[in-house]
């Protein structure tokens, strides 16, 4: 059984004071949505400041709208419209900041409870829209040729991934084996060149649909989770000619477990940086918008880099325009993510591929250590904040792993 850890009470707010200061990234202009289980099962929640509030437990004070909120993922929300998205965030806001507490409300706090993966994650699709990642990407490769292809400037790149090893942040992800290069038979055995991406993922909602026109993203995108792309370069490096990556990235891809909804980053709307001529008309928006997310990489507790989500140059609308415009279709739980997001300045660099130059550049760590691509045992936790209403600041929760050295080889 699991006890209500609110006292009652207390003046004001119902809520801790410290859950509730508008600087602090998880306050009430933040809630976003998780799925957490204290030990005697999940229950979808919100997150503010350090706790989870579980909403199940304010079913009485939904109406409809609890039917979305009252199971075990996020799913059936997902399934939902942006209108009714809009309504339920407005009326949890309401909950939130009154001053007593809805009967029967369940507060947790996050040190008491394991957070789920949220959603069933549906097709999985990865961008490359960083120009500076693709051109230093390109620079390390594929030093004798352009850095940039010419489609690159025409169509946001992308290839389809592997939806069933998307994993929670948390979870720990196993060096994986494969193939490398080596002369005169390709080498085998664990990957000595293992890395992250930090990038952001859009989480896909509402009626299904083909050919999603830039203007209507917004009713086909719920909101956004910080993902860690983990890359095996080495075996990325010899299988991903003429085809693109496959195995080097599809062991493990980890993800927030608290997904921010869009109309919490309302104020953190920015332009999309020109990409210097006329676009195809499918991917003409009337004012196209990124979002200014300012990311944090940490590498075993060291704060790596700093990339600011607003140097992408392509717009999760045109993303998912060029998704569907060939009649795919989008679906509630599809994920996509923008590609490693890197800026112009070295300290904005979303990958250690970059951050080491290919290698051959040792990072130092704050315990002095040095580092060019992962060793086992390590850890990375990309966060993000977003500016938000009246100064505040809203928080895209961590997504956070640690490697596990790689099993013995298949046959041994
Ligand atoms: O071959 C290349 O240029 C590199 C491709 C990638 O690493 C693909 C990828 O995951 C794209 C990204 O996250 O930006
Ligand atoms: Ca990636
Ligand atoms: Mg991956």
């Amino acid at each position: 059984m699991v006890t209500n850890r609110v006292d009652s009470g207390e003046a004001a707010r119902w809520v801790r004071d410290e859950a509730f200061a508008r600087d602090q990234p998880f306050g009430p202009q933040t809630l976003p949505y998780g799925v957490v289980d204290p030990g005697d099962g999940p229950r979808v929640a919100v997150r503010l400041g350090d706790h989870a509030l579980s909403l199940r437990s304010l079913a009485g004070e939904l109406g409809p709208l609890a039917d979305l909120v009252s199971g075990t993922s996020l799913d059936p929300l997902l399934a939902a419209t942006r209108a009714e998205w809009s309504a339920l965030r407005a009326r949890l806001t309401e909950l939130v900041t009154g001053a007593s507490r809805p009967p029967g409300a369940e507060l947790l706090p996050l040190a008491d409870v394991r957070a789920l993966l949220p959603f069933t994650v549906g097709d999985y699709v990865d961008f490359y829209s960083s120009r500076y990642h693709a051109e230093n990407v390109g620079r390390i490769m594929r030093p004798d040729s352009e850095p940039l292809l010419p489609n690159w400037t025409h169509l946001p790149i992308g290839y389809h991934g592997r939806s069933s090893t998307v994993v929670v942040s948390g979870t720990e992800v196993v060096r994986p084996h494969g193939q490398r290069r080596g002369t005169p038979m390709p080498k085998f055995g664990p990957s000595g060149r293992l890395d992250i991406e930090a990038e952001v993922g859009f989480v896909c909602g509402g009626p299904l649909a083909r050919r999603v026109p830039t203007s209507a993203a917004a009713e086909h995108v719920f909101g956004v989770v910080l993902v860690n792309d983990w890359s095996a370069r080495d075996i990325q490096g010899w299988e991903y000619q003429p085809l693109g990556p496959f195995l080097g990235k599809s062991f493990a891809t980890s993800v927030s477990a608290w997904v921010t909804p869009l109309d919490a980053l309302a104020v953190a709307r920015v332009p999309v940086p020109d990409i210097g001529h006329p676009r195809l008309p499918y991917l003409v928006e009337d004012s196209p918008w990124g979002l200014d997310l300012r990311l944090r990489v940490e590498w075993n507790g060291s704060v790596v880099s700093n990339p600011q989500f607003a140097d992408m140059s392509y717009s999760f609308a045109q993303q998912l325009a060029h998704m569907t415009v060939n009649g795919a279709v989008v679906r509630p739980g599809d994920l996509f993510a923008s590609g490693t997001v890197s800026g112009p300045l070295p300290e904005q660099r979303g990958c250690f591929l970059e951050l080491s130059w290919g290698g051959r550049d040792e990072i130092t760590l704050a315990d002095g250590s040095t580092r060019t691509f992962l060793e086992d045992g390590d850890s990375v936790v990309v966060t993000a904040t977003a500016p938000g209403e009246d100064g505040s600041v809203v928080g895209i929760a961590e997504v956070a792993g640690t490697v596990l050295p790689a099993p013995p080889t298949p046959w041994d």
